[in-house]
């Protein structure tokens, strides 16, 4: 079964439960995923909510959540004929790892790799079957369902809209893209691709440094539903030195940074190493020049971005700086097996239409990209996935509109080529057992190989976004902030944006691509790091209200 249909499934269960039908999926889809796969309490909510427009714009009233059995529990309890049981792929991956999101997944390659090694369960896990117990009514014991097929069940379930009470078909498939040029890259996604962008010596010594403190770096640990779970690659989280003593962040950075990773507190946050320093610079050249070439949507940071003295790394094309890093996440996947599973980056500080410009050292890794289809689009069109080779010293940068309408990961792959680093590693690593001079013409061609990749993301914490500003929910812990995925309209940038009039990059990108966003949510973030109970509270973001900005354009 593929992610879509699986998704399908819970909506055509949760439709078979409302009192009301429901048309809109995105209603149905923001259900399910607020009650973290619940379908009965999903229904309940939709029952017993006031009209459907007043339902996408406000808190599910509040549920005493005694033990969310949800899908996820019943399916599991109730084996098939087979003795197998259903799990539901798509809301489990609601609650994704790492800065992420929680938009029902309709991935059919998520699937293939996100079951077998990306956010590894510590307890077992039950194998999905094609089998479905289909709850007969809400409250009914699952343990009395009818077993069906899924297309048993698909024919008896409508879906919303369908008439001929007959499942309508998906839309064609199309197979994954492998994108091998920058141009390919800028034309398919809102990300560009750039190669060779650190001097060779310093993308040498970087890789070095950063994996020398990766022995120290901890895998993210984290609740899905009940379930705690431990990610599959070591990460650290860094903080620009210039950044804790700027005014603007009254303090508050360190908490910031402290709470970037599902809520959890980290021991404290370190500053970037030199080496990091030195090639930040090169980055936020490129970064900027980048920006530059695109349309800025009107949420976007608007602001001055942080001083710094280096006025040498202005863009080279003699236009302002707009973006500059105050923060960084590193990440470390050791051999073809540690990943990161399909996810988008948390917004709770970087707010909307974020730029983040990841750095690749080491081994070539695929980064792979999907979109996010809007619901009205389900049922025309399905979204492809994008694979990017990312060797040693490339910049891929994630534009803004990116996590708003695609998710990335890092899958796993059957082999990787080792990655010989030019240079030896400098003398002054201490967990290096192989110092020698980085000059030393020998040591360059003996270096052993590395089937390691270090990833650093530079990204840009608002200080409109600070920690002092994120609502909190009942549960007392900070929220967390995500787009409205499924909801889009396309943004040409023509009233309202400041800058060229080109809506997606240099690439020739489809101008047509559904870009914006309708709506953000504050959603509760307590069940990451509290046994999987959080209180479902969310809220609409409203900038205006919460005093965000300066803005880029008119909100
Ligand atoms: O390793 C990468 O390229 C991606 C890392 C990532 O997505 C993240 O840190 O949020
Ligand atoms: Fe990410």
């Amino acid at each position: 079964m593929d992610a879509n249909s699986d998704t399908d499934v819970l909506l055509a269960m949760l439709s078979s439960l409302l009192c009301t039908p429901i048309s809109d999926q995105s209603v149905l889809l923001n259900a399910l995923v607020e009650c973290n796969g619940d379908v009965e309490q999903a229904a309940q909510i939709l029952n017993s909510g006031p009209s459907q427009s007043n339902r996408r714009s406000t808190s599910p009233p509040k549920q005493k959540r005694k033990h969310v059995m949800g899908l996820e529990g019943w399916v599991q309890r109730s084996p098939g004929k087979d003795g197998a049981s259903y799990r539901s792929k798509s809301v489990k991956r609601a609650r994704r790892e790492s800065p992420t999101e929680t938009v029902v997944e309709d991935t059919d390659d998520a699937l293939s790799f996100h079951g077998s090694t990306s956010s590894k369960p510590r307890s077992s896990s039950s194998k999905p079957s094609s089998r479905v117990q289909l709850p007969v009514a809400s409250g009914s014991s699952p343990s009395k369902a009818k077993p069906l097929s899924k297309q048993e069940f698909m024919s008896v379930l409508r879906p919303p809209n369908s008439t001929d009470g007959k499942a309508k078909a998906s839309p064609p498939k199309h197979p994954p893209l492998t994108l091998s040029t920058p141009e390919l890259v800028a034309k398919h996604t809102p990300c560009t691709i750039h190669s060779s962008i650190l001097p060779t010596e310093l993308a040498c010594r970087l890789f070095y440094t950063m994996l020398d403190l990766s022995r120290d770096w901890d895998r993210n640990r984290w609740y899905l539903f009940d379930r705690l779970v431990e990610s599959p690659h070591k990460t650290c989280f860094f903080v620009r030195q210039q950044t804790l003593d700027s005014p603007e962040w009254a303090g508050e950075m360190e908490e910031a940074t402290r709470f970037w990773y599902n809520g959890a507190a980290e021991k404290s946050t370190p500053v970037f190493p030199p080496a990091m320093e030195e090639a930040c610079k090169y980055v936020e050249r490129i970064v900027n020049e980048e920006m530059h070439k695109r349309t800025r949507f009107p949420l976007e940071w608007g602001g001055e971005p942080p001083k710094s003295s280096d006025e040498d790394f202005a863009p080279t094309d003699g236009k302002k700086i707009i973006w500059r890093a105050n923060v960084a996440a590193s990440n470390c996947y050791e051999g073809a097996k540690e990943t990161v599973g399909f996810h988008t980056d948390a917004l709770t500080h970087l707010g909307p239409y974020p730029t983040i410009a990841s750095l690749s050292l080491g081994t070539s890794r695929i980064f792979r990209l999907r979109e996010v289809v809007p619901s009205d689009e389900n049922e025309t069109r399905s979204a492809r996935t994008f694979n990017i080779p990312m060797p040693h010293n490339s910049l891929t940068i994630m534009h803004a509109s990116c996590q708003e309408t695609f998710k990335h990961s890092v899958p796993p792959q059957r082999t990787i080529d080792l990655f010989h680093p030019p240079f030896p590693p400098p003398l002054s690593l201490k967990n290096s057992g192989q110092s020698r001079d980085c000059n030393d013409e020998e040591g360059k061609q003996n270096q052993p190989g590395s089937n390691a990749r270090i990833n650093i993301t530079f990204r840009f914490f608002r200080p409109d976004f600070r920690p002092s500003t994120t609502p909190q929910c009942k549960c007392g812990v900070a929220c967390v902030l995500r787009p409205d995925m499924k909801n889009r309209y396309t943004y040409d940038g023509s009233s309202t944006s400041k800058g060229s009039s080109e809506p997606t990059g240099s690439g020739k990108p489809d101008s047509t691509r559904r870009n914006v966003v309708s709506k953000y949510w504050w959603t509760c973030h307590a069940g990451a790091q509290n046994e999987g109970k959080g209180c479902g509270m969310w809220k609409v973001m409203d900038a205006k209200a919460e005093g965000r900005g300066p803005f880029a354009g008119d909100v």
